[in-house]
């Protein structure tokens, strides 16, 4: 322990962080990583406090590695960046306070990350990596001199991997560093690949030629031949040999002389030449023309700057004009993924990944709530604004015209950037020509674009009205005929004289689900295209837009479906509609008379094909899906009487085809119509067919079926005629009854319900051995046993089922509790 040194015990976290496998070279890249974000503090600090900058001149990142006297190999990296004061050593690389630590550590521990290094970078757990190469590491830093810390001296942070501990105490060595970090790495014996120069200019140019613009040096030696001067070569050549002052030996030499001259050699002698070498000479990728930088450069930039090992999926690099005078060029990039937050509150989101250089130094990241629309959040931006004051502030900026114009230029890029994807897709799913490989990378690369975009382009066109065309464009849906097609896709295939855009929603429900429902039926038995919206924004979105280019959805589980060619022959349509109409009124009276309280009316249906019938919202009424969600909203509400007048306004349609129905209305014809000649028990045997097939066309239709106990069963077999009120009981009660009918069991006969009883209140405490279990066989009490004999010798013990009992007067049978067995 170095004297004067504080010890400190490291969070759990810190610990199980640094035993995790993980591939090792990715150190080195987070080390990088954190000089460039100490550098560009640095700068940007000194542009409000130049005093940051004395100490050291220069800003740059080294490298070296060397033996120590000690034997041991190490590994510095040197930064004259911003630096920590000891109470920042100790926060900062003892503590981990870090959001996604948890979840990394879950993870981690889980999968194996050998080979990978994806993911302690993805999380950001930089430094630590430090100790997949080291046994011990010493971070040495003097924090930039400030006006709250105008004399900082330079402290040690040590630690070694196997210890839950670490030391701050300051240097010994003095304020040697002028300013910055040097982390030092004492390499572990299987780590010495790291020493060798060659590996640490590949791995610098694999993983980090875009992780920072300032310069990062390696240290080398090289061995030089260097000619040397005749006295000297004479005093070095002789030094192996042996001094004598023998002639043949003199002679012998001579010889040897003459015989390099012939050979044309000058005498050298090798050196060690020390050199500092650069090894990202690059200029900034954005201000490079983009025809100079290979796909390869921008993904690397891209995973360097964002600190996302999955490659995007595409970008843009442009160059532009703010129109307020201020020119710059941009890098925008799409992602290959969503971060989970963004769904979380998509309206709450604000960009955090726009970069805004000036001149080449990074000012901010964070351009405020409006830099963006919010349903582009996630994308990502690298901008370097020339004409702007190197000083400027985010105030200033916000007041500023240029990140108004910025916002919409961006805008426009990402939207002509996903625009121009799309039209390369469709064009070539158009053309069709299968022998282009082209058309295959623009499909796919679409294809993986909307499968993470699909829902934003919805929530950017519901939101963002100026550019609503544009993104609803690029949406895509599912339809019963099982591809996916963006809306004008559907314009392109509608049908003669069709003027609707037909969709069916229901949240939740898979598309396969969706085509196989009744409103769909008919369209596409006569080979009309229906969307098939599942999400949760997609009616969201279709409300909002109304319409698409003058031609407006129609929700086919509404009223108001058209196809379009009915007004061929309307006289004839009319005609026979009207004749429908005639021949089944006794069903339809009957039918609204029953149903009155799920429905405002029952009609005759230009939908269904092969049901019989189905449960259609009225044009202003909830679908299934909207009731959905009301129901979760209002449940209880202030507006729950409006709620209840809503879920009301839906029509009963009957398929006068179906021969169910044709069969209830000869049912219904038979009745007798006379008061005296009432046949009372028929008519509460057709009474609960009605409403068996009422609720089946709810069920059919998406909503719920109402089975709540305010239904109470009505005493089908009282003669009081003022009894004989029928009310609607449970659903399954109903179908019970039905199914005992059509099995020949009598309607009335109770099931036994009786339960064995749980045995009397035990209060004695646990014992010990009654708990305590054989780990490897399974031991059978007796006593267990013994109540399986007791279950066999009582009959009365059967299972319970969820069906609720009615005795013979139709009552129901209330659970027999416990109790009072
Ligand atoms: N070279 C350095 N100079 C100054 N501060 C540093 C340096 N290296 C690390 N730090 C400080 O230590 C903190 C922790 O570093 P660590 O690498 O563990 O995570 P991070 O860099 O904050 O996360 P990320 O990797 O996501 O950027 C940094 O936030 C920074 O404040």
């Amino acid at each position: 322990t170095q004297d004067g040194a504080k010890k400190f015990d490291y969070q759990s976290d810190v610990a199980r962080l640094r035993k995790i496998v993980i591939n090792r070279d990715v150190f080195l890249r987070e080390l990088i990583s954190n000089a460039n974000d100490a550098l560009e503090k640095l700068r940007l600090t000194s542009l409000t406090d130049p005093e940051v900058l004395h100490g050291a001149e220069q800003m740059n990142i080294t490298l070296r590695a060397y033996k120590d006297e000690d034997g041991s190999s190490r590994l510095v990296i040197t930064d004259t960046g911003i630096g920590m004061s000891p109470e920042e050593l100790t926060a900062n690389l003892g503590t981990l306070a870090k959001s996604g630590t948890t979840e990394f550590l879950a993870k981690a521990e889980s999968t194996d990350t050998t080979g990978t290094g994806n993911l302690i970078g993805a999380f950001g757990l930089g430094f630590y990596s430090s100790f997949l190469v080291s046994d011990r590491v010493y971070v040495a830093s003097l924090a930039a001199p400030s006006s709250a810390n105008p004399n900082p001296t330079q402290h040690v942070f040590s630690s070694s991997a196997d210890e839950s501990t670490f030391e701050v105490y300051p240097d010994p060595r003095g304020n040697s560093l002028g300013r910055g970090t040097e982390i030092t790495l004492v390499l572990r014996d299987d780590a010495l690949e790291y020493m060798d120069t060659t590996k640490i200019m590949d791995l610098v140019n694999k993983h980090s030629s875009f992780a920072t613009s300032f310069p990062v040096y390696l240290f080398t030696q090289r061995t030089e031949e260097v000619p040397v001067e005749d006295e000297e070569s004479e005093a070095e050549e002789s030094t192996p040999l042996p001094s004598s002052e023998d002639e043949d030996e003199e002679e012998a030499v001579v010889e040897e002389v003459s015989e390099q001259e012939e050979e044309k050699t000058p005498k050298t002698q090798s050196i060690t030449v020390d050199e500092w070498v650069q090894l990202n000479s690059q200029l900034p990728i954005w201000t490079r023309d983009p025809k100079t930088v290979s796909d390869e450069e921008y993904e690397r930039f891209y995973e360097a700057t964002f600190k996302d090992h999955e490659k995007p999926l595409a970008w843009a690099h442009f160059t532009g004009d703010s129109g307020s005078g201020v020119s710059f060029r941009a890098i925008i990039y799409i992602p290959s993924h969503l971060d989970n937050s963004y769904w979380q509150n998509p309206m709450e989101t604000s960009a955090k990944d726009i970069r805004l250089m000036v001149k080449r130094v990074f000012i901010t990241n964070d351009l405020g709530e409006d830099a963006l629309p919010k349903w582009a959040s996630w994308i990502k931006v690298v901008v370097d604004a020339e004409d702007l004051p190197l000083n400027v502030s985010r105030e200033t900026l916000q007041s500023n015209k240029f990140l108004k114009q910025l916002k919409s230029i961006i805008t426009r890029r990402i939207i002509q950037t996903l625009s121009k994807l799309h039209d390369a897709a469709m064009k070539d799913k158009k053309d069709g020509d299968e022998d282009d490989v082209e058309s295959d990378v623009d499909g796919d690369k679409w294809a993986e674009i909307s499968k993470v975009y699909n829902n934003v382009f919805k929530l950017g066109a519901v939101e963002d009205i100026k550019n609503r065309d544009k993104l609803g464009a690029l949406v895509t849906f599912s339809t019963n005929q099982g591809k996916d097609v963006s809306l004008d896709d559907y314009l392109e295939n509608r049908k003669k004289g069709q003027k609707q855009i037909f969709y069916l929603a229901d949240m939740g429900k898979s598309t396969e689900d969706l085509a196989k429902s009744v409103f769909v039926e008919k369209l596409h038995a006569r080979g009309y295209q229906v969307l098939l919206l599942s999400e949760p924004l997609d009616e969201i979105f279709v409300q909002n837009l109304k319409n698409w280019k003058r031609l407006p959805f129609q929700d086919v589980a509404k009223a108001g479906l058209k196809f379009g060619d009915e007004e061929e022959d309307p006289a004839e349509e009319k005609e026979k509609q009207k004749a429908l109409t005639e021949q089944y009124k006794p069903l339809l009276d009957w039918l609204k008379k029953e149903s009155k309280d799920v429905v405002r009316d029952v009609v005759i249906s230009n939908r269904l094909v092969t049901s019989p019938c189905a449960i259609v919202a009225d044009t202003h009424g909830y679908t299934a899906n909207i009731e959905k969600m009301m129901n979760a909203q209002v449940a209880g509400g202030s507006n729950k009487f409006m709620h209840e007048y809503a879920k009301k306004m839906k029509l009963l349609e009957i398929n006068p085809r179906s021969p169910l129905i044709e069969g209830l209305l000869k049912r219904v014809e038979q009745l007798p119509s006379e008061e005296e000649e009432r046949d009372l028990e028929a008519e509460d045997e057709l009474r609960e067919v009605t409403s068996v097939l009422i609720d089946g066309a709810l069920v059919r239709s998406g909503f719920g079926v109402p089975d709540s106990n305010e239904y109470v069963l009505s005493p089908l077999q009282s003669s009081d005629p003022s009894q004989r009120d029928f009310k609607r009981n449970r659903f399954f009660t109903r179908v019970d009854r039905i199914l005992r009918r059509s099995l020949g069991v009598s309607e009335t006969a109770p099931t036994d319900s009786t339960v064995k009883p749980a045995p009397p209140v035990d209060s004695k405490p646990v014992e010990e051995e009654e708990l305590s279990f054989d780990d490897t066989h399974v031991r059978i009490d007796p006593e267990m046993m013994g109540l399986f004999d007791q279950q066999e010798a009582a009959p009365q013990a059967q299972a319970h089922w969820e069906v609720e009992e009615i005795d013979d007067e139709g009552n129901a049978v209330k659970p027999v509790s416990h109790d009072e067995l």
